[in-house]
């Protein structure tokens, strides 16, 4: 039976909250009638805040309670930035869509210097992303780089109260909360890779509700869901979560798939890039064929295989 009311789960912080009060928009536009309601709860990555996100661990730190609250039939579905998604899912749970991809880019964040060489050495730079800090070793070893979690607001007090001289954050956070105007620079590919996943919106449901499925799946949009799928893939089999340097940006054109993928050190600033092509029908393909590649080049010991 077609549900007459979908309940969102979502994260409380104001990136989050946007997220799903964008879902929520776009889910009663093309379903007249439809009522949506948010159910914000609180996860252990919220919770923990004194740690890197690298050393607490466990994959889908931000996912659990949202899905407890599926399963529980608090909610009907959850939304989520695909790149906090694990690359492999809880039994029992689709990602029946994925919204059009924003700008994909890192952002260079700082009150002081226009972009990453006008930095002086030695500089303080604020990231707990590992592959955002290999990336900064690579080009910049001399950086001195300190950790920064917390979620979007709070990092940029940081910055603001001068614990660092540049901090690096997803230019689409930044836009969804109306702080745009704080990117001095784009951080882009091919010289510099996002998350696997990155800038993306997904959905995520009960496998075992169709009739809710189909209300969601009116919001997919194939050629993001082609492009991180083979990023995704890729980084399923480097072994993907957000403890390792992983990096990839796949392209869709009409003549195919473009994926490049990224492995880094952070301790060498040492990074292994791949990259290939494939058919539109060939994203799962794609992404284990530049993850080989990665493997081939020595990507072993770099994920501590
Ligand atoms: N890990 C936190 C997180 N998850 C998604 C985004 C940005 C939005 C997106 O990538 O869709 C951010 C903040 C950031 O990295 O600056």
């Amino acid at each position: 039976m077609t549900p007459t009311t979908l309940r969102i789960a979502t994260r409380k912080s104001a990136l989050a909250l946007w997220q799903a009060e964008h879902v929520a928009a776009e889910l009663r536009a093309v379903h007249p009638g439809l009522l949506v309601e948010l159910v914000p709860l609180s996860t252990r990555g919220d919770e923990i805040l004194d740690k890197p996100l690298a050393t607490i661990g466990g994959k889908g730190l931000f996912l659990k309670e949202l899905e407890v609250a599926m399963l529980e039939g608090r909610a009907e579905l959850a939304v989520h930035s695909l790149k906090d998604v694990p690359a492999e899912l809880e039994p029992g749970f689709v990602l029946p869509a994925i919204l059009p991809r924003a700008d994909a880019a890192d952002a260079f964040v700082s009150n002081d210097y226009a972009d990453l060489a006008a930095l002086p050495l030695g500089a303080r730079v604020g990231t707990s992303s590992l592959r955002r800090q290999a990336q900064l070793r690579a080009v910049r070893p001399d950086l001195t780089l300190l950790d920064l979690r917390g979620n979007v607001g709070t990092r940029l007090s940081k910055l603001d109260a001068g614990h660092y001289d540049a901090i690096l954050l997803a230019c689409a956070g930044l836009e969804r909360l109306g702080l745009a105007s704080r990117i001095r620079s784009r951080l882009t590919a091919p010289d510099w890779l996002p998350a696997p996943g990155q800038a993306a919106i997904a959905i995520e449901a009960r496998a075992d509700q169709p009739d809710v499925l189909a209300l969601l799946h009116a919001l997919d949009d194939a050629q993001t869901r082609l492009a991180v799928t083979a990023e995704r893939a890729m980084n399923h089999v480097l072994g993907g979560s957000c403890t390792v340097p992983v990096g990839a940006w796949c392209t869709v054109t009409e003549r195919g798939l473009h994926l490049r993928g990224m492995v880094g050190d952070v301790s060498s600033g040492r990074l292994l890039q791949a990259e290939a092509e494939a058919e539109g029908d060939q994203a799962e393909a794609l992404g284990r064929q530049v993850a080989q590649a990665l493997f081939d080049k020595g990507a072993g010991p770099l994920l501590g295989h």
